[in-house]
């Protein structure tokens, strides 16, 4: 095991950024924490690697966390932001010259695609690029734990994706990773596991497919009506019960009933731009848990986390 939390607690002042909050991390796994802004995920981080004092019982392989051996974590800080004129060689030339038995600069460069661009200032690379030299920055001790806090946020979808090939070469290589992150479609896609925090609570914990699973709700018919109220009000004269997610018509319902909802809509002298079948998908996990969207935040007004998603998460804290 790799990192080993217990009853972690923080306040600050009188806020209370981490309620007791217990889990573990294998080695090779990914680990993704995810929640609203504020919910505690920084300061988890922080707390794991020493940054921040916390009650409860921590440990890092094996050791708590001031005693573990610099050179075998590696940490990408949600604001990192290196000077604009370094080059992304001298930027890893850098960060190596701070550990004895540093990795070769150039390997590193090539380990995340940059042996091409090595030469040119870091405020010249694409935002992609920019942020696979930071973490290139962290990969210089060949670290075994890797922990990335919003790696990819401001970033452009083909970033986004080299990212996420460059996190999944690591941990196929063996690197354990711990990344925070407000996307959903990225914890769906890297994460083994995945750990939703919010108001400093651990309310739900297990691999994507698993939240998906209990929380996601059913599968859906989503129809993009002309009028969505109406659409909603056939649809539900017609005896289904339409789902509110802020934005079309949704009816939980199997792709082999479309036809039967087209046929209603029609009838009901509805028009519509189209008609989807979609399987419940993190996102919809994570609105149900914290009552809002990917994006939003519980203290922008959303609903507090069921009790019963607290409870169910207890069992599997500790892997
Ligand atoms: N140094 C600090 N001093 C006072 N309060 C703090 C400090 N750091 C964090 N907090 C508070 O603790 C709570 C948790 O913050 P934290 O940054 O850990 O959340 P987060 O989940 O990482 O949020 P985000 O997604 O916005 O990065 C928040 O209410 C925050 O305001």
């Amino acid at each position: 095991m790799v990192i080993d939390a217990s009853d972690v607690r923080r306040r600050y002042g009188e806020t209370v950024a981490l309620d007791g909050v217990s889990f573990a991390v294998d080695a090779g796994e990914i680990f993704s924490l995810i929640g609203p802004n504020g919910a505690g995920k920084t300061t988890l981080i922080r707390a794991l690697f020493g940054t921040t004092d916390a009650e409860g019982d921590i440990s890092v392989f094996g050791r708590p966390p001031t005693e573990v051996e610099r050179g075998r974590v590696g940490l990408l800080p949600q604001e990192f932001t290196p000077a604009d004129r370094l080059t992304a060689q001298e930027l890893i030339a850098y960060y190596a010259g701070l550990y004895d038995d540093a990795r070769d600069p150039e390997a590193v460069l090539a380990d995340v695609g940059l042996a091409d661009s090595a030469g040119t200032f870091y405020e010249n690379l694409s935002g992609g690029q920019k942020r696979r030299a930071c973490v290139g920055s962290t990969l210089v001790n060949d670290p075994e734990l890797l922990v990335l806090d919003e790696p990819t946020t401001g970033i452009d979808p083909t970033g986004r994706r080299e990212l996420w090939r460059l996190i999944e070469g690591l941990a196929d290589g063996g690197t354990t990773v711990l990344l925070t992150t407000h996307y959903m479609d990225e914890a769906e896609e890297l994460a083994d596991r995945v750990g939703l925090l919010a108001d400093g609570k651990l309310v739900a914990l297990g691999s994507p497919a698993e939240l998906v699973e209990r929380h996601g709700g059913d599968s859906r018919v989503v129809i993009e009506a002309d009028d969505d109220r109406a659409g909603e009000d056939a649809l539900r004269k017609a005896g289904y019960a339409p789902i509110d997610t802020g934005r079309h018509v949704s009816v939980p319902a199997d792709a082999t009933e479309i036809p039967a909802i087209v046929e209603r809509l029609s009838e009901a002298g509805i028009g519509y731009e189209g008609v989807a079948w979609r399987q419940p998908s993190l996102d919809d996990a994570y609105a149900t848990l914290t009552g809002t969207g990917a994006h939003g935040g519980l203290e922008d007004g959303g609903e507090t986390p069921p009790e019963a998603t607290t409870t169910d998460a207890a069992p599997e804290g500790r892997a």
